[in-house]
């Protein structure tokens, strides 16, 4: 088993048709390993989902490569990649749970519909399945019957995890996933995310504005600005010691990071280092 469970080489991305088509990303590079999680930071536009949409296959890149636990899948199309999004391998989960569920299904049945579609098991397997999983993200087995409306907005968050988990990913692709959610249920997910990648070994791309979740839950940041991947470190060396302008500009820009923040003339400064 290789250590890079997600590798992106060089990825180029076009979006839109006809004339209103342009590049939205070009050549980014970034590894994830197996039980690492990697926060991909880069401010609104930068092309941090569209990076994730054409790690899962929903977006055909111009050019470069995506292996995922080594084999490539950036050329997949057809019943090939129908095939890999069915086995589970690479999970999505979204900012907002109610997107992703379907509101006229049960939590259990969602949970169990990736394992429907997989053909595994017979129902009562899936059933102990779903009360694995949700046994694993923390919520009560009872759960199952009630629909998304039903619950709050942290536990929906956690369903969506506990659907991912329950298919036994490699990598996880978390775009947001506690933007939405109030502070105390933030750290309880971030926890929570913490203790199934070292549980599970699992991979996750952590998709973030938000500086302080980055801090609390990254093993390495890459920072995505306007397309490229201009920084790669650990998270200290990143937000202590940032080496891109716009890096700096994001760091400094945070109060709680960095005691008052940059002043004015120095947040100028940097904006002048960066391309226009
Ligand atoms: N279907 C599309 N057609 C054309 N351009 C698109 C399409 N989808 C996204 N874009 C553009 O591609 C760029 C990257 O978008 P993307 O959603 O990947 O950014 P992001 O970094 O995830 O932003 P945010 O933090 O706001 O979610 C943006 O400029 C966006 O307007």
């Amino acid at each position: 088993m290789p250590d890079e469970v997600l590798t992106v080489r060089d990825l180029v991305v076009s979006l839109g048709r006809g004339r209103a088509r342009r590049e939205v990303l070009h050549g980014a590079s970034l590894t994830v390993r197996r039980g690492r999680i990697v926060a991909l930071i880069g401010e609104t536009g930068s092309g941090k989902t569209t990076l994730a949409r054409t790690v899962l296959g929903l977006v055909s890149p111009d050019s470069g490569e995506i292996r995922v636990d080594g084999r490539l899948v950036s050329g997949l199309s057809g019943a090939e990649l129908r095939t890999f999004r069915r086995s589970g391998q690479v999970q999505y989960v979204f900012q907002d749970p109610l997107q992703s569920l379907d509101p006229d299904l049960s939590v259990g049945d969602s949970i169990a519909e990736g394992l429907l579609a997989r053909g595994e098991g017979n129902a009562a397997a899936r059933t102990d399945a779903v009360a694995d999983a949700l046994r694993l993200v923390g919520l009560p087995v009872e759960l199952a019957s009630r629909l998304p409306g039903e619950i709050s907005g942290g536990q929906r968050q956690r369903v969506t995890i506990a659907r991912a988990m329950v298919l036994g990913p490699e990598l996880v692709l978390l775009d947001e996933p506690v933007s939405a959610l109030d502070a105390a249920n933030r750290v309880q997910i971030l926890d929570l995310l913490q203790r199934l990648r070292a549980e599970r070994n699992v991979g996750m791309l952590f998709i973030s504005h938000d500086l302080g979740s980055v801090a609390g839950i990254s093993d390495e940041v890459a920072v995505l600005y306007r397309g490229e991947i201009v920084e790669v470190g650990t998270t200290r060396q990143v937000l202590t010691d940032p080496q891109h302008p716009y890096t700096q500009l994001l760091v400094g820009s945070a109060p709680t990071l960095h005691g008052e923040g940059l002043s004015r003339s120095e947040r100028e400064r940097l904006r002048a280092l960066l391309p226009a």
